[in-house]
Formats: C-alpha cells, sequence, structure tokens
C-alpha cells in the first residue's frame, strides 16, 4: 500500500463550511482519504466528525468548498447520480448499527445484494460468507433485537462491507460497545479493510480505536488542527 505523501487522494475534502441553522459545524475543514488507508476523525463532541463525514459520504452538501471524489466533484452531482454513487461505492456503519429490525442478521446483509440486482439464494449465500468472516454466522437467524451489540454492530460491518465498496465511512461503530466487544469489531473491521483494500473513514472520540487507523486527523471547532499543534 503506498501511504506516502504523492499518493493522489481518492476522496478529498477542500475548504468546507457547513451551518446546521445558527451552529456552525464546519469552517474551513479539509481532509484526504487515499485508496485502502484507514483514516480516523478525532476530535472533541461538537468540533464537526460527524458533519465531515456526511459531507465526504455525500449524505450532506457542504455549503462552501469542495468534496471530490477520484477526481469527480460529489458536491455538485446531482441527487440520483450521487446515491447510486453511495450506494455502489460507499458503505456506513454508524453507532447503533440500523440494522432493520424486522428482518434476520442474514437478510439484513442480503438486503444490499438484492437491492442491487442478486437473487435471493446468491444474496444468502454470500452474505452467510460475510458473517461468517464477521465471526457472527451463528447468530444468522436472529433479528437484532436479539443479538448482542458487538454481534449486531459485526452484522452491520458484513452490511456495509458485502457489496465491496471501495470506501467505508462508520461513524463511532464502536460507541456503544465495551471495551472486548470493541476491540472484537475494530479487528474484524482493519481486517476486512486491509483483505479488500477498502478504504475506511472511522468517526471516533476514541484514542484506542483511532489507534487502529493509519493517519488520524484531529478537528477542533470545524476545522482540521494542523499536525504538531496541542488543541
Ligand atoms: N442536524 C443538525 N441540526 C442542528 N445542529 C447540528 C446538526 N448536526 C450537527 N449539529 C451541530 O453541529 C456541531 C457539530 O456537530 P457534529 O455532530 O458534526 O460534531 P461531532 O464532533 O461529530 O460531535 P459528537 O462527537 O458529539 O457526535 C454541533 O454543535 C452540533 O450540535
Amino acid at each position: 500500500m503506498n501511504n506516502g505523501e504523492n499518493a493522489v487522494p481518492l476522496l478529498a475534502a477542500r475548504d468546507l463550511a457547513k451551518t446546521h441553522g445558527r451552529t456552525q459545524a464546519l469552517r474551513g475543514a479539509s481532509a484526504e482519504l487515499r485508496a485502502g488507508e484507514i483514516l480516523a476523525v478525532t476530535g472533541a463532541s461538537g468540533s464537526g466528525k460527524s458533519t465531515l463525514l456526511h459531507c465526504l459520504a455525500g449524505i450532506v452538501r457542504p455549503d462552501a468548498g469542495s468534496v471530490t471524489y477520484g477526481g469527480e466533484r460529489l458536491d455538485r452531482l446531482p441527487e440520483k447520480r450521487l446515491s447510486g454513487l453511495r450506494r455502489g461505492d460507499f458503505g456506513v456503519v454508524f453507532q447503533f448499527g440500523q440494522l432493520i429490525p424486522e428482518l434476520t442478521a442474514l437478510d439484513n446483509v442480503a438486503l444490499p445484494l438484492m437491492l442491487a440486482g442478486s437473487s435471493r439464494g446468491d444474496a444468502q449465500a454470500r452474505a452467510g460468507e460475510w458473517l461468517e468472516r464477521f465471526g457472527v454466522r451463528g447468530q444468522a437467524g436472529l433479528r437484532p433485537g436479539e443479538m448482542s451489540g458487538g454481534q449486531a454492530q459485526r452484522t452491520s460491518l458484513a452490511r456495509a462491507l458485502v457489496t465491496g465498496p471501495k470506501v467505508v465511512f462508520a461513524d463511532e461503530p464502536t460507541g456503544a460497545l465495551d471495551s472486548l466487544a470493541s476491540e472484537q469489531v475494530m479487528t474484524a473491521l482493519v481486517h476486512t479493510a486491509r483483505d479488500s483494500g477498502t478504504a475506511v473513514l472511522l468517526v471516533t472520540h476514541d484514542a484506542q480505536v483511532a489507534a487502529y487507523a493509519d493517519r488520524e486527523v484531529r478537528l477542533s471547532d470545524g476545522a482540521v488542527v494542523p499536525t504538531g499543534v496541542t488543541a
């Protein structure tokens, strides 16, 4: 993997500004994610981490600045193309997994494949392999409410990765877990991302979780703290 300074970024935010109502969440934030890289975005509560992730994932449009993905201006794409790109190239995991409560773990993971056109049988077979990778094959028939937090979160990771995305956006993926479950989820995420060459943008306030990343950018008051500066 080339993490050198000259590597062309897969995804880049430049000078982003975003205001929610009266709150300016981002004020000149810039960050880059290279192909296959695991980048941690850290910072105090309210520093703008989730807003930066949402802008980079094309979930929220910035008020100013640019988001470039593979050389294309993501922030200028029409909604239809943006949602196609999000479905095809991006996977997301949030703090509380957001699995569909009525579906089993297997069907939750199979769903993105079926939405992309796979037959139910093929989708379930692949979903089963991904549950196996994340150590939750034994929970395939359970609904999210019947699993532990860590099992549900590993199922969410399987769902985010099953379509082979180029980037996974993980917003506090271990925020609701104890330290053992957190370690299992992070180990599973990092191993799988490395195996498949998937880049990961990881938002966390936890230094132990950030330590799994190749690189860290720290936000303070809506902007990135320059390296070497203590905020
Ligand atoms: N949809 C929204 N409506 C109003 N204010 C918002 C909204 N989203 C975020 N904010 C505000 O913008 C600022 C940045 O929020 P953001 O969630 O990006 O920070 P964060 O660093 O991820 O925080 P945390 O670690 O607490 O999740 C905060 O002051 C927050 O209250």
